[in-house]
Parts: structure tokens; C-alpha cells; sequence
């Protein structure tokens, strides 16, 4: 059976909010052709929507409608917009939650309600809006606007925005890739990633704070600088607070810092945080916003691949202690997640291939599309040059693995995200790897030490019979051709078991690992022989 020609994207939202004239405009800038529901239905039933309400009431409009929207929904390939009642309508619903699980793109268009009236009104021939024409929009606008929320699965504030820019926000945020995460214990968050993704602050931080603390390293100053300037464009005052780089910002006496310096400035609960920059920066900034006050809303502007697929997406926040890796912490879920890829063009190479670490932790673990995929395309991720990256067809490839990745992480974290066990399997290859970095002074990057653990990880499975020598060899060969290293020998062994010891999954006396079985396959390894321990150890020195 051929496959259905989908929309590239479906625009519902109130009346007059310009879904008719921004939709246009969308097509337009996009080459691709458009269609407003409502000038369809007038073409099929050969006269003017008022009349054919007058002559045969609303619920045939309402039947008519929907039919026309499920045939669109099926064959047709631009920008579809829809009437503003169109998404009440429960077979409608069906029709668009089917075209989303499809890889569709339904836009709500949020505008501000003053605008919308106005236009609404301005526009005359509104069966829905006979009467008190501002009350009655009012009224469908309390209605509507909790469904236009359920079955959109992107929302664009509009406000003050001009049609040319709105449109433009729109493709930004449709050509985007959402992860969605959730869970019992989660207030639900989305993780956007492509180009343009940090336009989206100001709507992820809401309207609520008066003052946001934007917590950024040196290297990135260029994207802090792009971040302020939409923070206070947007009017927020901001504090712009510039911590050491790199693991020297996780630390107490930082965090102790900007306690301080937030105290001093008035923040209050209803004010914000936003981390931007590699993992250790998004890791330091969690941890001040969920201690700041016992917690306050924070937005994770991640810059690096590694804080993209995973640091700043989990929750997971804290610093380190001289006793060892992110021993002091909380589990603290952001409000949002922007992950701009605009930023990876000032990311030097071998920070992106680190991040690649982390990656192929997440195929080995949850996704073996994503080691298909770092199969295909090892040596051009290996040659990645910032400079020349945006816009080249290995962008959408880093695309689809960061969304992969995200989309793991968010599988373990959306059911258990105080790591009380699933979640543990995303620590693939770290009790090694964190004992390394550690003995290393934090000179060895997270990603390369964690590759090394998960090869050892893998012997050390191999050892006990949980897998074959294939398997491991695999590790190897997939993680060196990304530019990874594979062995490690600048230290002891008593040096690392001793670390192992106190790594977080350890309980009392007993070291605790995570091994695969299969690809895709994970299992708790609890109290292995200490003599299989020694020996993975001996076989990651070469
Ligand atoms: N919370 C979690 O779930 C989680 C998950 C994985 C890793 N982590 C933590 O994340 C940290 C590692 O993250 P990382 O690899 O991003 O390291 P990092 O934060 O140390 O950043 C690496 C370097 O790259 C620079 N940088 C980042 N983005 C840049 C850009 N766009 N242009 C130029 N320079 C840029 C940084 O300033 C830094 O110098 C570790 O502390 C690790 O423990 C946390
Ligand atoms: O999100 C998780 O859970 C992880 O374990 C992800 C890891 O990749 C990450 O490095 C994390 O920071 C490790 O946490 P820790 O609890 O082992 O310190």
C-alpha cells in the first residue's frame, strides 16, 4: 500500500489569530503550495460558509468540515490550515493525533488575544461571533484554547510579531525536532533541537519571572551574548554570571558563589535560571536552580554534543566533591531544553567526538539504529569541523542522533527518574569512566572516559558469559573509528576499585555495574568476583 502524502504542517488556532495569512507565508518562504479549510469547504459546497450555516445549522458544517480535513490530512503536501472551530470536533482529533504519530507538525498559533479580536472582528462574515463579537471570542477562546494545547504538538506565541516573522518562527520550529519527556514524578518538559531552537526561551520561561540568572563559561560567550540579548528583548533583567569552565565550575565554592550573588540581586522564587553552555555548565546551573529557594523554574541551553544528548536533558544535576565524580546533587527536571545546533559551529573537534560517547552509549543500550547510523557515517563525524557544519547533510545525521539519544534517555528517565534501577542502565560504561576522569584530574573528557568504560564494561561481561567476544570487539572497533579511545593504563588497579567503591550505584561494600546481554539489552551486574573485576581491568590496558 503506498504511503499517505502528508501535510508538512497543519495550522490550527483562534479566530483571527492570521493562521490563514501566516500559513501563506509559511508556504510561501517554503515553495510548497496552501490550503485554508474554509475556502475548500466553500469550493466544495459551492457557497459561503454564513449561508451554509444559515441554511443547514452547525452540525452539518461541522461534518462536512471534518471529512475534507481527514481527505487533506491524507493527500496533500504543504501548509494546511484549519478553521478555528475545526479541532473541536472529536473525529477531527483522531485525524490529527494519526498525522502526528505519522511525523506530522500540528501548529498552534498563539497570538495575543487584543490582536486576534481585532483582526477577527475586522475580517466581518464569523457565523461564530454574531453578537457580542469580543465576549463570544472570548468565550470560544476558554474552550478552545485547552484543546488547541492537546492536539497541537507545537505552539508559537505570536505576540507583536509581523506575518513575515511569525511565519518565520513557524518553519523555525517545525523543521525541529521535539522530545518529549514525561512521567509520574515530572512536571512534562520538551527537548528542541535544530537550528534556532534557543529563539524559544522567552516561551519556555513564561511570564512569570522578573529576573533570570544566565550561568555561562568563557568559551561560549558568543551564544550567552545571543541568549541575553533575547532574555532582554523579551524583558527580563538578567544577571549575567560567567563560572570557570569546564569541571572547575562544579564545584561548592561556584555554587556557593552564585547563591550569594542571587541573594544579593533579589532573586525571588518566581524568578529563573538559564544554564548555557557544555554539561558541566548545564550540571552546575541545575543544581543552583533547584537549591536556589528550594527550587526555581530553569531553561538548559546546551552548546556542546555531549550536554545535547545528554547532560542537560535528564534532570540530573549536581557537582563534584575532591572525593570523586557528582557526589553531591539532585534530580531536578528543567522547564525546557534548547538544543540549538547553531551553537555546535564554535564546538572544537575533539569535544564533539567525546560527545559521541556518550551517543554510542545509548545505541549500545537502547537503539541500535544509532549504532547503524555511527557505522554509516564514522569517518565524517570523526572530521567534524564547526565551521563548516550548518546547513551540510551531516547536520540532519547529528540531528537524528541527537533525538535518538535524547529519545532514550527520556524512555528511562520518564519512568524512573530518581534512578531507583532502570534508570542506572544510562550509566553505561561510568563506573569505570567517572573513576578515570577522577584519577586523570578531570584532564580525560567524560565521553572519551566512558567509552573506555564501556569496553570495559563489555570484557568484563564477556568474562562472566553474559556475552561473546564479538560483542566486545565491536565496542572497540565502532568506538575507535569515531576517534574514541578503547584502553586506558595510567593508573592502578587498587587506585580504581577503590573509586568503584564509591560510585553511586555501589551500595554498602558491593560494587554494582551495568552490562549488556545483547545489544539493546541491559542488566544489573551486582557484587561480580573480584577476580573478574582485576581481569577486565588487565584487558582495557591495551
Ligand atoms: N547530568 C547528566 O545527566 C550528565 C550526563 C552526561 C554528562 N554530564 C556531565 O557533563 C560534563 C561533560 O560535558 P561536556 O562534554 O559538554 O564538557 P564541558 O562542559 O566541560 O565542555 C567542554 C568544553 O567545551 C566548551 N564548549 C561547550 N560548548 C561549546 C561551543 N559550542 N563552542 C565552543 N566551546 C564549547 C566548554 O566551555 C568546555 O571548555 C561532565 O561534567 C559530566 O559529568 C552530566
Ligand atoms: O542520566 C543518567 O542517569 C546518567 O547516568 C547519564 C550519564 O551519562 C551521566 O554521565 C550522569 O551524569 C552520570 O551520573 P552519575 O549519577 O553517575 O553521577
Amino acid at each position: 500500500m503506498s504511503k499517505a502524502i502528508r501535510p508538512r504542517a497543519v495550522i490550527i488556532g483562534m479566530m483571527g489569530a492570521g493562521k490563514t495569512r501566516v500559513g501563506k507565508e509559511v508556504a510561501h518562504i517554503m515553495h510548497l503550495p496552501f490550503a485554508d479549510a474554509d475556502v475548500e469547504i466553500e469550493r466544495e459546497v459551492g457557497m459561503k460558509i454564513p449561508a451554509y450555516f444559515e441554511r443547514y445549522g452547525e452540525p452539518a458544517f461541522r461534518k462536512v468540515e471534518a471529512e475534507l480535513i481527514a481527505d487533506y490530512l491524507e493527500d496533500f503536501d504543504g501548509i494546511f490550515s484549519l478553521g478555528g472551530g475545526a479541532p473541536m470536533t472529536a473525529s477531527t482529533q483522531d485525524a490529527l493525533a494519526s498525522y502526528i504519530e505519522d511525523g506530522g507538525r500540528v501548529v498552534y498559533l498563539d497570538a495575543d488575544p487584543a490582536e486576534a479580536m481585532e483582526r477577527a472582528n475586522r475580517g466581518g462574515g464569523r457565523p461564530m461571533l454574531n453578537g457580542d463579537a469580543n465576549a463570544r471570542w472570548k468565550m470560544l477562546f476558554a474552550q478552545r484554547d485547552p484543546v488547541f494545547r492537546s492536539v497541537a504538538n507545537v505552539h508559537v506565541h505570536t505576540r507583536g510579531m509581523t506575518p513575515q516573522g511569525a511565519a518565520r518562527k513557524v518553519i523555525d520550529m517545525v523543521s525541529q525536532r521535539t522530545v518529549h519527556v514525561t512521567g509520574t514524578s515530572i512536571d512534562p518538559y520538551d527537548v528542541a533541537i535544530g537550528q534556532g531552537a534557543m529563539n524559544h526561551l522567552a516561551d519556555v520561561l513564561g511570564d512569570k519571572p522578573v529576573r533570570v540568572a544566565l550561568i555561562h563559561t568563557q568559551p561560549v560567550q558568543r551564544h550567552s551574548d545571543r541568549a541575553r540579548a533575547l532574555l532582554r528583548q523579551s524583558g527580563y533583567e538578567v544577571s549575567d554570571i560567567v563560572i570557570p569552565d569546564a569541571e572547575s565550575g562544579k564545584t561548592s565554592a561556584v555554587a556557593n558563589g552564585i547563591w550569594e550573588r542571587l541573594g544579593e540581586e533579589g532573586f525571588t522564587r518566581s524568578d529563573a535560571v538559564v544554564g548555557l553552555g557544555g554539561g558541566a555548565a548545564t550540571d552546575l546551573a541545575g543544581f543552583v536552580a533547584a537549591t536556589w529557594m528550594r527550587g526555581v523554574r530553569y531553561v538548559n541551553c546546551p552548546t556542546s554534543l555531549l550536554a545535547m544528548v545528554d547532560a542537560s536533558t535528564g534532570g540530573k544535576t549536581g557537582i563534584n566533591t575532591p572525593q570523586g565524580k557528582n557526589l553531591v546533587g539532585s534530580f531536578y527536571t528543567p522547564a525546557g531544553v534548547l538544543a540549538d545546533t547553531k551553537t555546535l559551529a564554535s564546538l572544537p573537534n575533539d569535544i564533539f567526538i567525546e560527545g559521541l560517547g556518550e551517543v554510542a552509549k545509548s545505541g549500545f543500550i537502547g537503539d541500535p539504529e544509532i549504532l547503524s547510523l555511527l557505522e554509516a557515517h564514522a569517518d565524517e563525524l570523526r572530521a567534524f569541523n564547526g565551521a563548516d557544519f550548518l546547513g551540510t547533510p551531516l547536520e540532519n545525521v547529528v540531528c537524528e542522533l541527537i533525538e535518538r539519544t535524547v529519545s532514550v534517555k527520556a524512555r528511562h528517565v520518564s519512568a524512573d527518574l530518581k534512578e531507583k534501577g532502570l534508570r542506572e542502565f544510562l550509566n553505561y560504561g561510568h563506573t569505570l569512566g567517572h573513576a578515570i576522569e577522577k584519577l586523570e584530574h578531570f584532564r580525560w573528557r567524560h565521553g572519551n572516559a566512558v567509552a573506555v568504560g564501556m569496553v570495559y564494561a563489555a570484557e568484563l561481561a564477556c568474562i562472566l558469559g553474559y556475552i561473546d567476544r564479538d560483542l566486545v570487539d565491536y565496542h572497540r572497533t565502532l568506538l575507535a573509528s569515531l576517534g574514541l579511545p578503547t584502553s586506558w593504563h595510567d593508573g592502578s588497579f587498587d587506585d580504581v576499585l577503590a573509586l568503584m567503591h564509591r560510585d553511586k550505584k555501589a551500595r554498602g561494600n558491593e560494587l554494582r555495574f551495568v552490562v549488556l546481554d545483547s545489544i539493546g539489552h541491559v542488566v544489573h551486574l551486582d557484587n561480580p568476583p573480584a577476580d573478574a573485576v582485576r581481569e577486565a581491568f588487565e584487558r582495557i590496558q591495551h
